[in-house]
């Protein structure tokens, strides 16, 4: 089993890091990441730079979504976007999961009401020795020379964001994995699921190097400014437990471990996942995403209150008349408060549709009663 954790080292951060200048050092998100109780629980929601925004539309119109993604200027405006508008407590960077895959040299692109889509999807060993080469931590390669559109996009976004942290974040080896296998969003996964089974050393290959671009994208954006990071398992709940254990857990520890050494707090989330969220907290996480299915009290007690929690407002609720959403949100702010911190997020991305007045609603209240 690869090792999980090691001692952070502040000292790896540059003077100017959020972290290391103390611009951050009373942001209510990294007090409740830490597993202390801020001044208000803070909230941010997965998603909340995107299609549900007028703001964003108007300035991605002419671009593709990677184009949006590797521009820094565009890509800095699109993840300040909702914290000017809602005042919640942290970015998101403005990325996707795919990128670090196609700063590799990965021929995948984002198809608009689709998804990633792969030109070749990964089946043999010869497909996947054929990927291309990420280098070790440190290593000035292609691909951290190719990093460095990220690391400009980082320096821009903190430059303006001020006392609210950014939150960098990679997807998981499994979700990176089952995308690259089979070529394109898919509902049960069962490619990636029957090639893990069939052919576990090509898995295991496959998922060792999604873990090294994971795990390579999150160092690049730590050092550059952000000052937490999430692992996004997206996908990881069409598995079972114990496949989860077997063919998923070394390699999202290993993705993990590539920033473990540094002063952040490593948030891990899984959509669907509720019944993998034990084995997922070995991962070497600090703070666990819990999504809408599973209350915040039960999954504390599940992690014998051992880990801050994020999450988990539902996203179907973001419809519903102001005053049943706002029952629902103060059942969450109970609920989370049985564990040692929260910070109050929705149980999955924010669905495009969803109307910002309500989310300003739900960040209204979290801040009024949280
Ligand atoms: O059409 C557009 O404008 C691009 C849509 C868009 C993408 N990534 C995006 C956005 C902005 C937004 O969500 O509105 C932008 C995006 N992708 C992601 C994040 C991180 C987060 O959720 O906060 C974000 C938001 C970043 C931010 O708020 O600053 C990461 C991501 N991309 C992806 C996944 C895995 C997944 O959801 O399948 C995930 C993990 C997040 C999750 O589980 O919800 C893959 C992906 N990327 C994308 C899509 C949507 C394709 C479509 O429905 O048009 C999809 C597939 C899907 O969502 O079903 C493209």
């Amino acid at each position: 089993m690869h090792p999980s954790s090691a001692t952070p080292d502040p000292s790896l951060l540059a003077p100017d890091h959020p972290l290391a200048d103390g611009r951050v050092a009373d942001a209510p998100l990294l007090a409740a990441l830490r597993g202390e109780q801020p001044a208000h629980r803070p909230v941010w929601f997965m998603r909340q730079a995107g299609r549900s925004l007028p703001e964003y539309r108007e300035a991605r119109r002419g671009t593709t979504m990677l184009e949006s993604c590797l521009t820094p200027e565009l890509a800095t405006e699109i993840t300040l976007q909702p914290v000017r508008r809602y005042g919640v407590d942290a970015a998101i960077f403005f990325s996707d999961i795919v990128v670090p895959m196609r700063l590799a040299g990965v021929g995948v692109d984002i198809a608009p009401g689709v998804g990633p889509v792969f030109e070749r999807p990964i089946r043999t060993m010869d497909d996947v020795e054929a990927l291309p080469q990420l280098g070790e931590p440190g290593d000035r390669g292609a691909f951290d020379t190719a990093l460095d559109v990220i690391r400009e996009t980082v320096r821009l976004t903190t430059a303006q964001l001020g006392e609210t942290p950014l939150i960098g974040f990679a997807g998981a080896p499994f979700t990176l994995a089952a995308y690259m296998v089979d070529g394109r969003p898919s509902r049960d996964h069962l490619g990636a699921r029957r090639l893990m089974l069939a052919a576990p050393d090509v898995w295991a290959a496959l998922s060792a190097w999604t873990s090294r671009a994971a795990g390579l994208f999150l160092r690049a954006q730590v050092l550059a400014g952000a000052s937490a990071v999430q692992l996004f398992d997206s996908w990881a709940g069409s598995l079972a437990a114990s496949d989860y254990e077997e063919s998923c857990l070394p390699f999202s520890a290993a993705a993990l471990y590539a920033v473990a050494d540094l002063p952040v707090p490593r948030i891990h989330f899984a959509a669907h996942g509720s019944h993998l969220l034990a084995p997922m907290a070995q991962a070497g996480a600090t703070v666990m995403g819990v999504d809408y299915r599973l209350p915040l009290d039960a999954a504390s007690r599940l992690l014998g209150g051992a880990y801050p929690l994020q999450g988990n407002v539902d996203p179907a609720r973001l419809d519903a008349p102001a005053d049943v959403l706002a029952s629902h949100v103060l059942d969450v702010l109970a609920r989370g408060a049985e564990a040692p911190g929260h910070v109050v997020n929705l149980g999955h991305g924010v669905p495009p549709e969803t109307d910002p007045d309500q989310l300003q609603r739900v960040v209204d209240l979290v801040h009024e009663r949280g």
